[in-house]
């Protein structure tokens, strides 16, 4: 809670002394196969989350039994848990202490989804504008229906066809994702675009497909001062005031989602059309705010609603669940026990679910910002490592692609694999199929193929070429997790989010960092405002080092 280094605890020490004593003999098919004797491993480690409201409906199983872990080791993993005070500082988050300490706020993405009075009881939060989420969502949810529904008007008095995005990182990627992943439940006649990349090729092409009379775009940045967002939200103004020309047009054209009123006045958009958030809401968990206007317009509101519920309500489960039952608590130690112990560099997500393909893009800002620190609350630098690569695609597109690497390479790489029991499309046997190889590569990773194996399948001719019969053993005991949901609804992705974020949380909180600034994404901004100002003149390139000196020149005398 104090950014205590993790390896003063003693349960951090222990892991260690068992990883150093027992890891070069411990392998799944052994751990596997004391099951007749102690009791099915999948059993014993595997947990299954009901949704309280709609139970059978909104389930997620977890089974962690492929992961080289005995009883001993889960033990000390829970006990780190608590030595690392992770329940305290799980409750100080939801009762908006304020935990983002180098930035001294609070941290309260649990609060834009604590509007259930019906599931359970709210949280009860006091922070200023705690009180106020209510009000935006009922903001949002009358302007989604007016567009929806083709009541809200351009200028010309056509409504919208065309919805475009205008945000980067945490202002973008939730959008992005959860709109591809809950595509089944979207508005089909309302195209929704995201342009994200100061690129101008990014916005060049989206408004190629665009009318201005029928688009809407969304301003969405919780600063209102990121260069990106705000150059492509200029651009998108002066392409449509090409058309429009009168500025009182852009009323109907355009919406901002911020916690910056001045900015987001100064720019020509009213406060009116104005969705708001507050600081205490992270860019990267700021999907459930009024950054998630563009998903409401796509799935509706109602949807939208239920992917907060399905989130409030793995709020509540991870708040009031025992540790050792508790699904993102489950997640984080695992992690640990593989990126600290092992020396896993990365972590791979693989949804058996096309729906989900933006899912490991949008944790790789989600884990990767929050986690990726080398410093302790306290201000130490961390002797261990702390957050992990996130990576990874749909599963079987990954198959064909880098499992080679996960199956026989050099690295060890945990893998979460995700599935849902039902397809959103019932296509002859395309799930069997698809079902049948996210059962088969956990398998597969977790206990290969001996040598004897593939002498036998070789037979005696081929078997005599040793090389040839070493390239096709498979190690095996790769560690994986898989999560079966029943489905991918909206309520659901909700809890699945809410987990990973939950999970991102616990980590944090053993390894003594801060989740919830991101420090390191300032200096790159800096310096590349800084040469903006020199990129026009050749004498005024001053102050770097030979090669950006060079890279710059070579710009400036090639530009065309
Ligand atoms: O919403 P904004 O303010 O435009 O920020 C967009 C992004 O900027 C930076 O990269 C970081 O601060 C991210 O966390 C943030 O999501």
């Amino acid at each position: 809670m104090d950014g205590r280094p993790a390896t003063e605890y003693a349960s951090w020490q222990k892991l260690q002394k068992i990883y150093d004593e027992q890891h070069a003999s411990l392998t799944l098919k052994d751990l596997f196969a004391q099951d007749a004797s102690s009791g099915s491993r999948f059993e014993t480690f595997s947990r299954l989350y009901q949704s309280p409201s709609s139970g059978e409906q909104d389930k997620i199983l977890l089974d962690y039994s492929k992961n080289l872990i005995t009883p001993e080791i889960w033990s000390t993993l829970l006990k780190l848990a608590e030595e690392a005070k992770v329940p305290e500082f799980r409750d100080a988050m939801f009762k908006g202490e304020h935990i983002n300490t180098s930035e001294g706020r609070a941290v309260l993405h649990v609060a834009l989804r604590n509007v259930f009075p019906q599931a359970g009881g709210q949280f009860d939060i006091k922070e200023e504008g705690a009180d106020e989420v209510k009000e935006v969502l009922d903001h949002m949810k009358q302007f989604s229906d007016a567009v929806r529904s083709g009541e809200w008007k351009g200028y010309t008095g056509k409504s919208i066809t065309d919805v475009v995005n205008i945000g980067i990182g945490g202002s973008d990627l939730g959008p992005v994702m959860v709109t591809e992943a809950l595509k089944p439940y979207s508005k089909r006649d309302l195209k929704m675009h995201f342009v994200s990349n100061v690129d101008g090729s990014d916005i060049a092409e989206v408004l190629k497909e665009c009318d201005a009379e029928r688009t809407l775009f969304i301003v969405a940045s919780k600063t209102f001062t990121t260069q990106e967002t705000m150059t492509n939200a200029e651009s998108a103004r002066d392409w449509f005031l090409s058309s429009a020309k009168d500025k009182e047009h852009v009323a109907k054209h355009f919406v901002a989602l911020s916690t910056n009123t001045s900015a987001v006045t100064s720019f020509g958009i009213s406060s009116s059309n104005m969705f708001k958030f507050w600081d205490w809401v992270g860019g990267r968990y700021s999907l459930w705010s009024a950054i998630g206007l563009s998903i409401a317009l796509s799935i509706g509101y109602e949807n939208f609603e239920q992917l907060l519920l399905g989130a409030h309500e793995m709020d509540r489960h991870f708040k009031e669940t025992k540790l050792e039952d508790n699904l993102p608590v489950i997640l984080a130690l695992v992690g640990i026990w593989y990126n600290d112990f092992y020396g896993a560099q990365t972590q791979a997500l693989l949804p058996y679910d096309q729906y989900l393909h933006k899912f490991a893009d949008y944790f790789q800002q989600g884990d990767m910002e929050s986690n990726g620190k080398s410093v302790t609350k306290a201000g130490d630098v961390v002797g261990y490592q702390t957050g992990p690569i996130i990576w990874g695609q749909s599963g079987t597109n990954g198959q064909h692609a880098f499992y080679q690497l996960i199956h026989q390479g050099t690295k060890l790489i945990p893998c979460d694999f995700l599935a849902p029991v039902e397809t959103q499309n019932k296509i002859g046997n395309h799930h069997s199929i698809l079902l049948s190889n996210f059962f088969a590569q956990p398998e597969a990773l977790a206990f290969g193929k001996t040598e004897e194996q593939v002498i036998e399948e070789l037979g005696p001719e081929q078997a005599k070429n040793d090389a040839l019969v070493k390239s096709k053993i498979f190690a095996g005991n790769k560690p994986t997790n898989s999560i079966m949901f029943q489905k991918l609804t909206p309520k659901t992705l909700g809890s699945l989010i809410a987990l990973y974020e939950h999970k991102i949380h616990v980590q944090g909180a053993i390894w003594g960092i801060n989740s919830y600034d991101q420090m390191g994404v300032e200096l790159g901004k800096v310096l590349a405002k800084n040469i903006l100002a020199q990129l026009g003149d050749a004498d005024k390139v001053k102050g770097h080092d030979s090669s950006t000196t060079g890279l710059i020149h070579f710009f400036q005398k090639n530009r065309k």
